[in-house]
């Protein structure tokens, strides 16, 4: 699918990256909810689709390929769900928790909040869940440097009342506040994909990088990235991105064609 009735599909997009030797190293960096993994009522039933698990796999085995997931989920939460192979960098938490997956565990950074940042911590969940009592399908997550307010069960008026609450929460005690889809995430750092995207790929010298999203949180991500990346837009919406996938199973399809097509 492309928005272009003469551009390239991601799958080509994909593809061309996979059969050009100058396009190394490369990073491919991808978002898990909505785009790896179909969104659910239940969070915690999130899985990558079965087809991703193994071009995922054959990925980080490629010389000069290297392979991140960026997620708003807290580290442990995505580390947990998303099952990926060792040698794969995980970006949690917007980019405030970073990682690398080795074969017995994380090899992690740990995030260490100030007296002040843990008190602000405390208090926004507590009226965090003020926002969702009497609402319901309104909950609240807590994550190690935020909370999040979900709405995705909710009746659309008690949705729209929670988030806005959330919103004017976030202005009075957030460090940054995002709005994503059916959730206000309620940070005390400042952080974004963006920063963290680029940071890793300084890191690595990546030359070309491959970032994929669905979510508005997402477009930090397209914003950091130049005109000889791939951008990848999954699903409906506005976006920076300049290739579109419909819906997680063409974007895992194109991974799977991306792993067979780099040389072996
Ligand atoms: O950056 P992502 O990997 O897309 O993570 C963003 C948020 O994902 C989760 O919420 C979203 O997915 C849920 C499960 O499909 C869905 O129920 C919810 O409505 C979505 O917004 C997660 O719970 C959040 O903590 C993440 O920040």
């Amino acid at each position: 699918m492309s928005d272009r009735p003469d551009g390239p599909t991601v799958h080509d997009a994909l593809v061309g990256l996979a059969q050009d030797a100058g396009a190394r190293p490369l990073l491919v960096a991808l978002d898990f909810d909505g785009t790896l993994a179909p969104l659910q009522d239940d969070p915690s039933r999130s899985r990558i689709l079965p087809e991703g698990v193994a071009p995922l796999a054959s990925l980080v085995t490629h010389e000069g390929v290297a392979l991140a997931l960026v997620s708003g989920r807290a580290l442990h939460d995505l580390h947990a769900l998303a099952e990926v192979p060792a040698g794969t960098y995980l970006i949690g938490s917007h980019g405030a928790e970073r990682a690398r997956v080795t074969r017995h565990g994380l090899d992690r950074d740990v995030v260490q909040l100030s007296d002040e940042q843990a008190d602000r911590l405390a208090e926004l969940g507590a009226q965090a869940s003020a926002v969702a009592r009497g609402r319901d399908g309104v909950w609240v997550e807590s994550k190690p440097t935020a909370v999040v307010v979900h709405t995705r069960l909710a009746e659309r008026a008690d949705a729209e009342a929670a988030e806005a609450a959330a919103l004017e929460l976030g202005e009075r005690l957030g460090s940054g506040v995002l709005h994503g889809k059916d959730v206000v995430e309620i940070s005390v750092l400042h952080a974004s994909k963006g920063e963290a995207l680029t940071a890793l790929r300084e890191e690595l010298g990546a030359r070309v990088v491959v970032y994929a999203g669905d979510d508005v949180t997402d477009e930090h991500a397209f914003e950091a990235l130049g005109a000889d990346d791939v951008t990848i837009k999954v699903g409906a919406g506005d976006t920076l991105a300049r290739h579109r996938a419909a819906d997680p199973q063409e974007m895992v399809a194109a991974l799977g064609a991306l792993s067979a097509a780099l040389p072996a």
